[in-house]
């Protein structure tokens, strides 16, 4: 898909329809875009590359902007393969291309790829410029979003953000939907546990008059932008977005998962804001990050399982403690036949996060969820509105 960021800014990315699994990890029912730029100047810039499965798309978008003329710059943002596989290929057709990137980038490269490249780079700094022309790239580091070697290139006289992985979002271009839930899908699982260094980048846009945001993902955003970084804003300081509940849980027999439902319908029924419930072992997991952050409360319900908490839990909260999770309010429904420990195990877990309001009394359901289990709910439900 070939088209103008501006008269002389052109997409040269591609949309990835075919792939399943992000990473490896991430279920992406619409796809990802793996977005790259070219800008058209006395010297000509080359911003990003794509992931390898699509080189031949985006060698071909490349060529057909380029006509006959030669690449001068390859611009590198980010070295993570999704966007820089093809660095080899890239030097082979373009002998006269130049490098541009920041030390740490340089320092990490070679583990990626035994080309060498010390005669053809090009080493910036913080605030560093490199004219093409009537255009000026000017180089912001944003380390640890979410690489160490993440740099940001604003270009001054269009005031484009190239923003590397920030404000990126899963799903291809060409995909009719919501911005907001599949891009903070993408933040809390990719970038989640680095809020201080999106906060640090934060800060150096907001000294820059940005009128478009040209992210390595999703689409390039042209209006409304304080929208966006409104949004960063919320993300990154791990402040919940909106009022709500969300409740995760699983079961092996199906009564946590009746207790938890039930648990839903009596928040529901006394004007919470928001419920929103989860079946850990069947429902997107990333989904469940996302949720888990979205939402200014939690309830985590889970049966005793060997001892410890059934498999599916543990691997949630693990998931929430890598990602930084904090400033929530946490409350716990636990089932057990012999020896319930869940809860327990949980709110030891939870505890150990920053700022976080644990709901002491917990409910514990023994085996089949009861009649007599709903005066637990009902207070439990008291406790978290
Ligand atoms: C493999 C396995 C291990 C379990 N380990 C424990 C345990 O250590 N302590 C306990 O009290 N119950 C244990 N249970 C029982 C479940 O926690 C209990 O049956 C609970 O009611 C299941 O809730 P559910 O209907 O939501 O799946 C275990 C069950 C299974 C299948």
């Amino acid at each position: 898909m070939l088209k103008n960021v501006t008269d002389t800014v052109f997409y040269v990315g591609v949309d990835d329809k075919d792939i399943d699994l992000f990473e490896n990890q991430y279920i992406v029912p619409n796809g990802i875009a793996y977005n790259s730029y070219v800008i058209m100047d006395e010297k000509i810039a080359i911003m990003d590359m794509v992931d390898a499965k699509c080189a031949d798309q985006w060698f071909a978008n490349v060529a057909e902007v380029l006509g006959d003329r030669k690449p001068d710059y390859l611009i590198i943002s980010h070295l993570e393969p999704d966007h820089s596989a093809n660095l080899g290929d890239v030097l082979a057709k373009y002998p006269d291309i130049k490098i541009v990137s920041n030390a740490k980038l340089f320092g990490m490269l070679p583990n990626f790829f035994e080309v060498p490249v010390a005669d053809r780079s090009v080493t910036v700094a913080e605030g560093q410029t490199l004219s093409l022309g009537s255009h000026m790239l000017q180089f912001f580091m944003a380390p640890m979003v979410h690489w160490p070697e993440v740099m940001v290139t604003y270009e001054q006289s269009e005031k484009i953000l190239f923003s590397a992985d920030a404000f990126g979002k899963f799903g291809t271009l060409d995909t009719d939907e919501d911005w907001a839930c599949e891009a903070r899908r993408y933040y809390f699982n990719i970038v989640g546990k680095y809020g201080m260094p999106a906060q640090a980048l934060l800060k150096k846009a907001a000294g820059l008059d940005i009128q478009k945001i040209c992210a390595l993902h999703g689409p390039i955003l042209t209006e409304n932008l304080e929208y966006y970084i409104g949004k960063y804003q919320l993300w990154s300081t791990y402040t919940p977005e909106d009022e709500g509940i969300f409740i995760a849980y699983c079961s092996l027999h199906g009564n946590t998962e009746k207790a938890a439902k039930k648990l839903a319908e009596i928040l529901e029924a006394k004007g919470a804001p928001k419920v929103a419930i989860s079946d850990l072992s069947r429902d997107d997991m990333a989904e469940c990050i996302e949720d888990a952050f979205r939402y200014d409360r939690l309830v985590l319900a889970a049966p005793t399982y060997d001892g410890g908490v059934m498999p599916v839990m543990a691997d949630f909260i693990n998931h929430l403690k890598m990602k930084a999770y904090q400033k929530r309010k946490v409350a716990f429904i636990e089932n057990g036949s012999w020896a319930p420990m869940a809860a327990k195990l949980m709110k030891e877990q939870m505890s150990a996060m920053k700022d976080i309001e644990i709901v002491d009394e917990h409910v514990t359901i023994r085996s089949a969820f009861k009649q007599s289990d709903v005066a637990a709910l009902e207070a439990l439900a008291g406790k978290l509105l």
